[in-house]
């Protein structure tokens, strides 16, 4: 009997790297903010450049697949970054657009626009309808178009075409298709039909005043634009594309939003799964993930399929100009920068009415994305030699442990929101930093001599390759730096941003003593079990409840203050300045053991700061 079967793969077995272009706001503030001059500028069509807060004489330069300047129009916008992956979605294959970037930076700007100045949302929609019609005219196929629309509110998924119903489930099918079962899949026959659903449902989105944005998304919105296509002629093929738009909400750093009560714990679960989203694309990039942790929370769940899956996907980063958002944006630029790595590789998702042989799918087709290849495996033994031998010369260049305190204490010094405390504390960080400086100066001494015997280009040739001929971006007012500080004294963020198999590539001694640890804390038993030597303990617990106890640890140390992270066993003054720090450097503790790569903490301090704070939780 003729039965629909599913085509493991239709056609195109390509891969397709996620786009990333960044989109910056015009000044929309007060003029205070104006005369300041923005922190960051676009260089041309696809570079821009922020102010280097660690060197007055020097910018941090990015390059991704578009930069779309101040006075872009939302035409532009969509015209480049988004109209060219349409056509896919008519093919039965999935395409993904989501705008990502800190709170007030211009997300819902971009995807939703205004009655005057529509966003990509409108407008793609607009497209879909008129490729749907030319494509008609061709004959053959027959098209039908749905929408659904939801949104992730304090981990929830909520059906934005259904208010009122309850939090949705999101499940995948034996394909790999993130399905969300009760989700309301509307037929829209016009522009004008979608509008009709779309307006009101827009209005049930939850969104709320903070002191950054006066509206600002509590949530992250989906919308979902199916399109089925079904072949006239036997053997009546059929093909299903998905699009989805996303409009994310803003990361937020609630000692300036203000934020509290309600505020605080939308905000809360925002930052999570902003979190897990970063934790994803380090996860994909490293290409040694076991797990890639799509199922720590719902926004990364619905994603799957957009991060290193099977759709042509956009990430349009948003940024504003104004100083006062400049560690966001920094952040910001940062993430988008490790987004453009991800590969993903789309298919055509196809039906037939007639008897098929099932096709038997691939390793790869079943998206073993996170196992380790045996050229992998070989690239990171030779990463691991070259640390332990220091024969990198970026080895010789870098030294975390000077100069993650340096940045570190710049940091504090800046962002320290106390008058009284900040007198103090500038005093006393100051003349660390004077004694971090000089070690830093000798250790580049010894790089440079390093590099030149390496027959490297010298590090005065390497700037000069970063020197553009625009006029040098306003640098605003610091006490952390000296105008007289003309050579650079850390390498740009970009060049280990962008290889982050290398970051941890640093100096000899302590990359060696990282390294091996944290082999040592992820080793894993041919079974799968933790090395009962380094974590005998642990098999006493719960596991559950011990996973749980992990994660609390991880989100005080990814989310908490000063004074949250000094909650913590085992943790002074010190070690939590150096937490933030790192934070400050680096983002988001992936996972716990990345804790080790904070200056001072040995295995054994590692090791007995998790039992001992593991312990405490429960109450042992
Ligand atoms: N390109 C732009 N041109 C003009 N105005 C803009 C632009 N981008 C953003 N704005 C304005 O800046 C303000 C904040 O933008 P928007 O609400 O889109 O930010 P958001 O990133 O979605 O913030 P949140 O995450 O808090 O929801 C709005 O008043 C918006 O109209």
């Amino acid at each position: 009997m003729a039965q629909r079967v599913a085509l493991a793969e239709g056609g195109n077995k390509k891969t397709s790297r996620v786009r990333v272009a960044v989109r910056l706001r015009p000044c929309v503030g007060n003029s205070h903010e104006k005369d300041e001059g923005p922190c960051v500028r676009g260089l041309d069509s696809q570079n821009l450049e922020i102010v280097n807060w660690r060197n007055a004489t020097e910018t941090v330069k990015y390059q991704f697949d578009v930069f779309h300047a101040e006075q872009t129009t939302q035409q532009e916008v969509f015209r480049s970054s988004v109209k060219p992956i349409l056509q896919h979605v008519l093919n039965g294959q999935n395409a993904s657009v989501f705008a990502y970037g800190p709170t007030g930076a211009g997300k819902t700007h971009t995807m939703l626009g205004s009655q005057e100045q529509p966003g990509v949302i409108p407008r793609a929609v607009r497209e879909v309808f008129n490729l749907v019609k030319a494509k008609e005219e061709e004959g053959g196929w027959d098209y039908s178009i749905g929408m659904s629309y939801l949104e992730i509110y304090n981990e929830k998924v909520l059906d934005l075409l259904s208010p009122g119903s309850q939090d949705l489930p999101i499940r995948e099918d034996k394909d790999k298709n993130i399905l969300i079962p009760g989700l309301t899949l509307t037929t829209i026959s016009s522009f004008a039909d979608f509008d009709k659903h779309f307006i009101p449902a827009s209005l049930n989105r939850t969104t709320a005043s903070t002191k950054l944005n006066q509206r600002s998304s509590r949530s992250h919105a989906v919308l979902l634009l199916k399109v089925v296509r079904t072949q006239r002629d036997l053997p009546h093929r059929q093909q299903t594309g998905k699009l989805y738009l996303v409009d994310l909400a803003g990361s937020e750093d609630n000692r300036r939003t203000g934020n509290q009560g309600i505020r605080l714990k939308e905000s809360g679960a925002i930052n999570l799964s902003l979190f897990t989203l970063s934790k994803v694309v380090d996860s994909l990039n490293s290409g040694t993930a076991v797990r890639v942790p799509y199922r720590d929370s719902k926004l990364t769940r619905l994603l799957q399929d957009s991060l290193g899956g099977s759709a042509h996907s956009v990430m349009i980063t948003n940024i504003s100009p104004e100083y006062e958002y400049y560690f966001d944006t920094f952040n910001a630029l940062n993430f988008a920068a490790k987004s453009k790595l991800i590969v993903n590789k789309p298919f055509t998702r196809e039906t037939v009415a007639a008897p098929v042989l099932s096709v038997k799918r691939t390793r790869e087709d079943h998206g073993v994305r996170g196992s380790v290849t045996e050229p992998q495996k070989k690239r990171l033994k030779e990463e691991r030699k070259t640390e332990q031998d220091g024969s990198s010369p970026s080895a010789q260049i870098h030294s975390p442990s000077v100069m993650e305190r340096l940045l570190a204490l710049e940091k504090l010094m800046m962002s320290c929101q106390d008058k009284d405390k900040q007198l103090k504390d500038v005093a006393q960080s100051r003349k660390e930093i004077q004694v971090l400086k000089e070690k830093q100066k000798e250790l580049e001494t010894k790089a440079l001599l390093f590099s030149r015997l390496a027959g490297e280009k010298s590090a005065a040739t390497k700037e000069s390759v970063f020197k553009n001929n625009t006029a040098p971006l306003q640098r605003k007012p610091s006490t952390a730096t000296t105008a007289n500080k003309q050579k650079a004294v850390v390498q740009p963020l970009k060049v280990s941003q962008l290889q982050p198999l290398q970051q941890l590539a640093v100096v000899k001694k302590q990359s060696v003593c990282v390294k091996k640890k944290e082999r040592k804390l992820s080793d894993q038993a041919p079974d799968g079990k933790e090395n009962i030597m380094e974590h005998g303990w642990e098999s006493q617990l719960d596991t559950s409840v011990l996973e749980q106890s992990r994660q609390k640890i991880l989100q005080v140390l990814n989310t908490g203050s000063l004074k949250d992270l000094k909650g913590l066993q085992q943790i002074g003054d010190k070690k939590a300045k150096l937490i933030l720090g790192w934070r400050e450097i680096h983002g988001h503790f992936t996972k716990l053991e990345d804790l080790g790569k904070v200056e001072g903490m040995t295995e054994k301090r590692y090791s007995s700061f998790m039992k001992t704070n593991i312990l405490s939780a429960m109450g042992k």
